[in-house]
């Protein structure tokens, strides 16, 4: 049997001690917290499959096979523990509200994620909602037709997306239209999303620093709570809205107050962290996803295909529902989360020691498994940094490894933890993707966009897509 080596011998960079690598960071040209799975991946090829590494306050041990990560996956427990968005736990504490289905742990976690996971991970549940979600989808295709400039672009396409996926979540979780397509958002729409960005804005340096708010109160926080408490009682008031009109309460709130016997409290702070955790990542997910496509008319085309194929046999029409499960758009996702996982790394701490590419972790190191660098690893997967969604179908010539086919899972976490909006998020974007391309030629004629992280990965810059109405 090899021997298995101690956690002081897992290779990676030395740094200093008490802020290890810190110095790094913040040198002028040094790493960039901003492109931290770029510092993961170069440092998986230096160190290999496994790599310790301290920055400031946090431990890491990085994980870049997906053998050795699988082996977290079985080890997570009951109540499995992953890393806490700091600053909004600190928020919550200090307004005496609970820490929220992302941010709770153990018993307390569990029994939230119990009743939203009867509503938000069954198929049927969520399948209910797509006519809704489909009319979204058509405000938002028409908005994108009003909204493009002389040269074919839409200014300002993250900020429209932003707004179709808060319309969007706000079918399900209220049953009713927050009014964010329109040529002027009502104002409780405006509000909401002008707070969510300055919320992911101020969230990003919190969460990457040295967390001195904790202390006092610096200024980056002072916006930050602002932000939070502008959310908050927009919240509360589209729950209170919900609850009061007792006839056409969204069945979501409704199961959470009457069935489940949820405080108005406890409900608002569960509908806040699911605004917030959807917005942010299904807009960013679209957009690449819409990037890809401008970048590949071949693709567009063979979606188009794909949905002549359902009208013929359909009576000439297609569902919201078979939208959402068109195998090409199907995997035009799955690819775009390949490229540019918005979430670059799914982390566990575990309740027990493990042995990983034969070192011993032992029980609470925080222990992350680097999706970009897996991702982007041509000997996981060939091409890697080509745009080949046909690569996730059943029809594809190369069959995949299991292992490495189901890495694709991973950019929604794992296990009992495992993002809870999934099914949405896949069927709004599903549904979305296939009309946009239906009613326009897209085409992208500037340089390559670069990922970049912004609590989120997200494009450099503007993105200025090309939407040509198709005769
Ligand atoms: C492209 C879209 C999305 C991606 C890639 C994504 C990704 C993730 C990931 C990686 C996690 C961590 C899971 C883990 O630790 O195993 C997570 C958690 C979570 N996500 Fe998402 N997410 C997306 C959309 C959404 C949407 C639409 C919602 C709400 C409707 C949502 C709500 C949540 C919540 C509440 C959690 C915490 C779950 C828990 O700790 O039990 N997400 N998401």
């Amino acid at each position: 049997m090899a021997k298995i080596l101690p956690f002081s011998k897992v290779p990676g960079p030395r740094g200093l001690p008490v802020i290890g690598t810190l110095f790094e960071y913040l040198k002028k040209d040094g790493l960039k917290f901003n492109k931290m799975f770029e510092v993961y991946r170069q440092r998986a090829l230096e160190y290999g499959n496994i790599f310790k590494e301290r920055v400031g306050p946090m431990h890491h041990v990085v994980i870049s096979c997906p053998v050795e990560y699988s082996k977290v996956i079985n080890s997570e427990g009951k109540y499995p523990v992953r890393i806490q968005m700091l600053p909004i736990a600190h928020y919550r504490k200090l307004r005496g509200l609970d820490l929220g289905l992302v941010n709770a742990q153990g018993e307390e976690w569990y029994k939230t994620r119990t009743i939203v996971s009867k509503k938000m991970l069954k198929l049927s549940e969520v399948l209910r909602f797509s006519e809704e979600m489909g009319q979204v989808a058509d405000d938002f295709v028409t908005r994108l037709d009003t909204a493009t400039n002389s040269l074919g672009e839409v200014p300002g396409l993250e900020y429209e997306l932003f707004k179709w996926t808060l319309e969007s979540i706000g079918t399900f979780l209220f049953e009713e239209r927050i009014g964010c397509l329109g040529d002027k958002p009502t104002p409780i729409a405006h509000s909401f999303l002008e707070n969510v960005e300055g919320f992911f804005k101020t969230l990003q340096p919190l969460l990457f620093n040295v967390p001195v708010y904790r202390l006092w109160p610096t200024d980056t926080w002072i916006q930050f709570e602002q932000y939070a408490d502008n959310i908050m009682s927009i919240g509360t008031f589209l729950v209170n809205k919900s609850l009061q009109e007792s006839d056409f309460s969204s069945a979501f709130i409704n199961y959470l107050a009457n069935v489940c016997h949820m405080t108005t409290q406890e409900i608002t702070g569960l509908v806040v962290d699911l605004l917030s955790a959807a917005v942010e990542t299904t807009s960013a997910a679209t957009l690449w996803s819409l990037y890809n496509l401008a970048k590949n008319p071949h693709v567009q085309e063979n979606i188009l295909q794909e949905i002549n194929d359902v009208k013929v046999k359909n009576g000439g029409t297609i569902t919201a529902e078979q939208r959402s499960k068109l195998p090409l758009v199907r995997a035009v996702v799955k690819e775009t989360l390949r490229l540019y996982p918005i979430t670059f790394a799914t982390s566990r701490y575990l309740p027990e020691d493990i042995v990983l590419s034969g070192y011993n972790i032992p029980a609470g190191n925080h222990i992350q498994a680097n999706l970009y660098g897996m991702y982007h690893d041509s000997s996981l997967f060939p091409k890697p940094e080509s745009f080949l969604p046909e690569r996730w179908m059943k029809t594809s010539d190369v069959q995949m490894d299991p292992i490495v086919k189901s890495t694709s899972q991973l950019v929604w976490g794992h296990g009992a933890r495992m993002c809870i909006g999934r099914r949405i998020a896949e069927q709004e974007m599903h549904i979305v993707l296939s009309k946009i391309v239906e009613k326009f030629h897209l085409s992208y004629q500037h340089d390559d966009l670069e990922p970049v992280l912004s609590t989120m990965m997200v494009p450099d810059r503007p993105v200025k897509i090309k939407f040509t109405a198709r005769q």
